[in-house]
């Protein structure tokens, strides 16, 4: 006999769709993406990422989904992740961490969030920069130190600054520097003409031509093959003494141990970054103590403007992805 004709429902079995959930930004920041991935009925596991490769290899084979960061997606933790994972929606840009090319090859659709927080990246760009002309740091400490260190900075009033890769938060670093007067020098694989004439921003070929010019470099390019090493000893050669650099991009634009020679030579006046190619840190890195460093933990993001904005353009990636809507914005096309 039939269950049901025996007055029982029939017994369905209910596939609950698992969610992986690694980043921390997006669980601490208050906004409207909580309630969106709860009501979705999924079952949803909080880890703090960025994980590692093996942490993820531990969790891999569980998931319908990644909700992640700048978590290590390998194409060892594909093989273990699937056949059961379906779509990875990366909460951020920069995708160097996920093997893209691995997923397109298998039809995994790589989900991500362009353009919500490129102001706020612009915004602690600047951050940087002002804290390197004006000693910022070390003067404010002294003050706490009980010392009154009223140290002579310099003005970025006319001043030549060179963006690297000049997308979107490339564009609003130059509307910026524009604002504070400086004059504005660029390079960009793909050139943003329109942008550029309206800015007037100089157009440069090389990062050699661009480096020579300007009196601060700021790099804004994809981490990628043809940005890995961008900045290193021979290219640092041809800067104007004191050239300052300062970077939210990726770690890897910059070659580490060349950096380090040219802040220890003088050659490079100093490096301010938000991105470190270890993060967190090992206690003995070599910038860490530097004293023409400049160093934020990865928060060029991390506003409660930009993280709500980042964090609902993720979720709604996922979860109507998964409901098969259009409002979908994928990284990689296959
Ligand atoms: N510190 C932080 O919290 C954050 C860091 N990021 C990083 O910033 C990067 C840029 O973000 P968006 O401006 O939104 O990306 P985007 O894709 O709008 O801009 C990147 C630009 O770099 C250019 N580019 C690529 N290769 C180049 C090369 N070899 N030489 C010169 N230009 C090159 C591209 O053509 C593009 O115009 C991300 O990839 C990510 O790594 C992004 C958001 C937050
Ligand atoms: O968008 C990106 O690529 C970022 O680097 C932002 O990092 P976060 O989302 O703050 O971990």
């Amino acid at each position: 006999m039939l269950l049901a004709e025996a007055g029982n429902p029939p017994m369905l079995k209910v596939f609950t769709m698992r969610v992986l959930l690694t980043t921390t930004s997006y669980q601490d920041t208050p906004g409207d993406h909580h309630a969106l991935l709860e009501s979705q009925g999924y079952e949803i596991h909080r880890e703090r990422g960025p994980l590692p490769e093996s942490k993820m290899l531990e969790l891999a084979g569980q998931f319908d989904a990644f909700l992640c960061g700048d978590d290590e997606i390998t194409t060892a933790v594909l093989d273990k992740a699937q056949p059961r994972l379906r779509v990875i929606s990366k909460y951020g840009i920069g995708l160097d961490k996920i093997n893209v090319e691995e997923c397109t090859a298998r039809k995994l659709p790589v989900l991500f969030t362009p353009g919500v927080n490129h102001t706020t990246v612009a915004e602690h760009t600047f951050c940087l920069l002002l804290a390197l002309v004006r000693n910022l740091v070390d003067s404010a400490n002294s003050v706490r130190a009980g010392q009154w260190k009223r140290v002579t900075g310099n003005e970025i009033w006319n001043k030549k600054i060179g963006i690297v890769g000049l997308g979107r938060i490339g564009q609003e670093v130059a509307k910026r520097a524009i604002a504070f007067g400086m004059e504005v020098h660029g390079m960009d694989i793909y050139w943003p003409e329109a942008f550029a004439k309206e800015n007037h921003v100089t157009r440069h070929e090389t990062i050699e031509s661009l480096i020579a010019a300007v009196d601060v470099l700021s790099l804004h390019a994809n981490l990628s093959e043809s940005t890995k090493h961008l900045v290193r000893a021979d290219r640092i050669a041809l800067a104007k003494p004191g050239l300052l650099v300062v970077n939210t991009s990726r770690a890897e634009l910059v070659h580490m141990p060349d950096m380090i020679a040219a802040l220890d030579a003088g050659t490079i006046g100093g490096y301010g970054t938000d991105v470190l190619d270890e993060e967190p840190p090992p206690a003995d890195h070599a910038l860490l103590k530097h004293p023409k460093a400049l160093i934020t933990p990865h928060i060029g993001s991390r506003t409660y403007e930009s993280v709500p904005r980042q964090a609902m353009r993720a979720t709604l990636n996922l979860v109507n992805y998964l409901k098969g809507e259009k409002d979908v914005i994928q990284a990689n096309k296959f």
